[in-house]
């Protein structure tokens, strides 16, 4: 899908309210009309007033009471219309607003997880935010305005021509020579770039001050200013100098529209002055002067109301093309007929795969022919050194990037063919960095199985040790996470995240280890929970301690992107290779780390693991 039909698909939800608009301008249009009648009556009364000036007791009362009813009913009706006409607009703005987001949200949950990687949060974040709130303020604010302040300027000085042409050019010569500036700065190329720049250096800089908050208990530790943080200051300094690009750029060109869009009064009353002296039917141009003299003031509200819409839309279009570009992003390939699998056994068939693409000057392969087999029901480690390629693996098993050689099968069907949905359902994981949502214990937990019952949920929670804890916050269950300073300690999200998975179910269990954080009690609960939740299940466990792999079926010992010793523990402690030499290092660091009181603590927990 390419950005331009993703343009026109944004032009399709708008066009789902179609008719909503078409109203909302309709009636902005007639309030436009309803608004000029009021000086239709001006002139009426203004020219009974003269033609009876030397003597107003002969004046047609009624005629002036008609034409002062039918003005205050005029505007009356204009404000009915000016409010159907933002009703029906907001209405659709709403509703198209509420579209685009949830149509933005399901979206980037489908594209691969490079695309999370390479695109800032802040910048995602400001494009369904910002970028979507300016399409509801343009739809719901600015297009009856637009239509609006269109229409009036048009009627007015179509109606003022008809009155008196030379009057009528004194006002449009000034208008028309603003709007050509305006035109002409707009569209010139250095004022297009210097705006397109400027919307990067906000991005930019949001993406960045988002970056430095998120990061502030590393700022704090290590007594970091926002002056020392380099990429945000230079964010903040290029969105000043842009800024001030900016507004040297457009102030000539606002400056003059603004004065001379605000000061047309002085360009009619001296012409007319002029012409006045010179005219024999001096009452009927009397009448007209007037007119044009109250009506000019009432141009210029809506003339400035375009040129702030004009800077509006400047906006909007570059929005809309940041919404289409990240809709046009490809999301993970879906199989046409996809494919269930019955058993539940891994392969990974030749695996090569590298972050970068091929052509990109930063490639650098992350896996290089990865060919292993985790048999069903059995639990297969993956350890070495940092940066080996353990996580990769794991990554590449949910799809969240795809393999460029090779292939992963589950059950012998590859997973390319299994359909992102299935796949989710087969694979539940445990990540070491657990994400809760703000939101409840309940819900947090429940989203392994939107259909759970609070019985099951409670069941999930108590096999996963994390029961009692949930029990003694001041909702139980109910309790919303990050509210009222209930928030949990790195242990408890783990295991509530494993409770997450126990509801889940899956035959396959990814877990990358889990109780890198934990204290001793907390790592033994975590324990007894992950022993429940791997029951009969596949297991790829990413392991960083070497003692809580000591029982696997299989240990993989990953590095430098390829596999270099593989077999149970005893077989891999016999090759006297990598594997032994970590081994030797995990247990002189354990007895290093470790006092004497605390040696019998150790063994506990040893035991408790030959147990498990
Ligand atoms: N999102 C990413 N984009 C680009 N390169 C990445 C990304 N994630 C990991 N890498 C690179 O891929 C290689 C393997 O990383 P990986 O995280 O799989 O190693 P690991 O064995 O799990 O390390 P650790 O034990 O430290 O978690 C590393 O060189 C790493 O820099």
């Amino acid at each position: 899908m390419n950005a331009k039909s993703e343009v026109s698909g944004l032009l399709q939800i708008a066009g789902e309210k179609k008719g909503l608009l078409i109203a909302a301008c309709v009636f902005s249009v007639l309030s436009s009309v309803l608004q000029i009648a009021p000086f239709a009556a001006v002139y009426v009364i203004v020219e009974e007033l003269l033609k009876h000036a030397g003597d107003p007791a002969s004046m047609d009362k009624g005629l002036l009471l008609y034409w002062g009813v039918v003005a205050l009913t005029a505007l009356a009706a204009a404000l009915v219309a000016m409010y159907v006409s933002l009703m029906c607009s907001h209405i659709a703005a709403f509703d198209i607003l509420y579209r685009l987001r949830v149509r933005l949200a399901d979206h980037v949950a489908k594209v691969p997880m490079g695309y999370h990687t390479k695109t800032a949060t802040g910048e995602l974040k400001k494009i369904i935010e910002v970028s979507v709130e300016k399409i509801e303020k343009f739809i719901a604010h600015q297009l009856p305005d637009i239509v609006g302040a269109v229409t009036i300027p048009l009627l007015f000085v179509g109606g003022l021509i008809w009155l008196d042409w030379r009057l009528a050019l004194a006002l449009l010569v000034p208008i028309g020579f603003g709007f050509w500036l305006q035109a002409r700065m707009f569209g010139s190329e250095d004022g297009r770039k210097a705006y397109r720049e400027f919307q990067y250096a906000t991005e930019e800089m949001n993406a960045t001050g988002i970056e430095y908050v998120r990061g502030m208990p590393a700022v704090k530790a290590f007594g970091v200013k926002a002056d020392d943080f380099l990429t945000f200051r230079s964010a903040v300094t290029r969105y000043r100098d842009l800024s001030l690009r900016i507004t040297d750029l457009y102030k000539t060109s606002y400056s003059v529209f603004f004065v001379l869009i605000s000061s047309l009064f002085t360009f009619v009353a001296p012409i007319g002055v002029a012409l006045a002296s010179d005219r024999a039917d001096s009452r009927a141009f009397a009448v007209t002067f007037i007119l044009f003299l109250i009506v000019t003031p009432s141009l210029s509200a809506p003339l400035l109301k375009l040129m702030y819409a004009g800077g509006a839309m400047r906006e909007i279009v570059e929005g809309n093309k940041r919404i289409a570009a990240v809709l046009a992003e490809a999301p993970v390939e879906e199989p046409l007929r996809p494919l269930a699998p019955v058993s539940y056994e891994i392969s990974f068939e030749q695996v090569s795969f590298a972050y970068e693409s091929k052509d990109s000057k930063d490639y650098k392969p992350a896996l290089r022919g990865i060919d292993f087999v985790a048999k069903a029901g059995e639990m297969t480690a993956l350890v070495g050194p940092s940066g080996g390629g353990k996580s990769t693996i794991a990554n590449l098993l949910l799809r969240f990037w795809d393999v460029q050689e090779g292939v992963i099968k589950i059950g012998g069907v590859p997973i390319r063919d299994i359909g992102t949905e299935k796949l989710m359902q087969t694979v539940s994981f445990v990540f070491q960095d657990v994400h809760l949502f703000h939101d409840t214990i309940e819900t947090n937990i429940r989203m392994g199985n939107a259909g759970a019952t609070r019985e099951e949920v409670e069941a999930a929670a108590k096999a996963a040790c994390c029961h009692d804890f949930i029990e003694k916050l001041p909702d139980g269950y109910d309790t919303k996470i990050g509210e009222g300073g209930t928030y949990l300690s790195g242990g408890e999200m783990q295991r509530v995240a494993i409770a997450r998975a126990l509801l889940k179910n899956a035959p396959i269990l990814v877990l990358d280890e889990a109780t890198a954080y934990a204290d001793a009690e907390n790592e033994s609960n975590i324990r007894r929970g992950l022993a429940e939740l791997a029951k009969g299940k596949t297991v790829l466990i990413i392991a960083h301690r070497l003692s809580s792999v000591r029982s696997a079926e299989q240990i993989l010992v990953v590095k430098q992107g390829q596999i270099a010793e593989r077999g149970t523990h005893d077989e891999l402690r016999k090759l006297d290779g990598l594997y032994e030499q970590m081994w030797l290092a995990h247990t002189s660091a354990a007895s290093w780390r470790l006092g004497r009181t605390e040696a019998s603590l150790a063994a506990a927990v040893e035991r408790e693991e030959s147990r498990s």
